[in-house]
């Protein structure tokens, strides 16, 4: 079984998916993890943001797990956890660029697809590409002031730089972002993130919830 939720960015889908992942009892899987992790190695290699070729050496050189848990998930390289360097402005900046690379996007998809199910998985494009035979699809959306305000209060940063940030990294991921046709698409600016939660556990398929 597997449920999707996609969303633009700080639109809920992590904290949303780890909810529901807890209240079914399931691991949650988070495909941003994967292209963050990815950026940050070609960070810290120095390598070029538009050639594949070494990013992907590297990557198939030294692999990386994801371990999805259902309190959040973690990225490991062999013994390193990758996971508290994924979550910063720098990555933030430059993951757009790596996740535009379509042999990137090839490596995340063959990661996603050799997980055993059941599993919740949230990112951009869960139930358009690479799970479009999801048991439940969602897509989550808000204004981009409201998901800055939240981003700002999580990190601390002023709501302004943030929204701005936001706003570039939604044009930067449009490619990918599109609800799927059969997503239910909820508006979680008007909700608490427990009442996103509670309306996706409550349009789940009787055979899911
Ligand atoms: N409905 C909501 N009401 C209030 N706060 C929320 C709601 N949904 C999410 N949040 C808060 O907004 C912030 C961003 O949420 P989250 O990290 O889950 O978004 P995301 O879509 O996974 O972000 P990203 O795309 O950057 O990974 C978090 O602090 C989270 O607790
Ligand atoms: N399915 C996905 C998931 C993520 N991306 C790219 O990764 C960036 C970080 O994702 P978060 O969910 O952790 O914010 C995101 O901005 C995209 O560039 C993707 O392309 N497809």
């Amino acid at each position: 079984m597997i449920v999707t939720i996609d969303g633009v960015a700080a639109s809920g889908k992590s904290s949303v998916a780890s909810g529901v992942a807890r209240a079914l009892g399931i691991p949650y899987v988070s495909s941003g993890f994967l292209y963050r992790a990815a950026t940050l190695l070609a960070l810290e290699a120095g390598l070029p943001p538009s050639d594949p070729a070494p990013l992907l050496a590297l990557l198939r050189g030294r692999p990386l797990r994801l371990e999805p848990l259902a309190g959040g998930n973690r990225v490991w390289q062999g013994e390193r956890d990758l996971t508290p360097g994924l979550h910063s402005s720098r990555v933030d900046a430059g993951v757009s660029a790596v996740a535009r690379l379509p042999e990137v996007r090839a490596w995340v998809d063959e990661e996603l697809r050799a997980l055993p199910e059941p599993f919740v998985a949230e990112g951009r494009d869960m139930g358009t590409n690479v799970f479009p035979h999801a048991d439940a699809k969602f897509y989550l959306t808000a204004s981009p002031r409201v998901r800055a305000e939240r981003r700002a209060q999580e990190r601390g940063e002023d709501a302004g730089t943030v929204e701005a940030a936001l706003i570039e990294r939604d044009r930067r991921d449009a490619a990918q972002s599109a609800p799927a046709p059969d997503a239910r698409v909820i508006d979680t600016g008007p909700l608490t993130l427990e009442g996103v939660i509670g309306a996706v556990l409550a349009a789940l398929p009787a055979r899911t919830a």
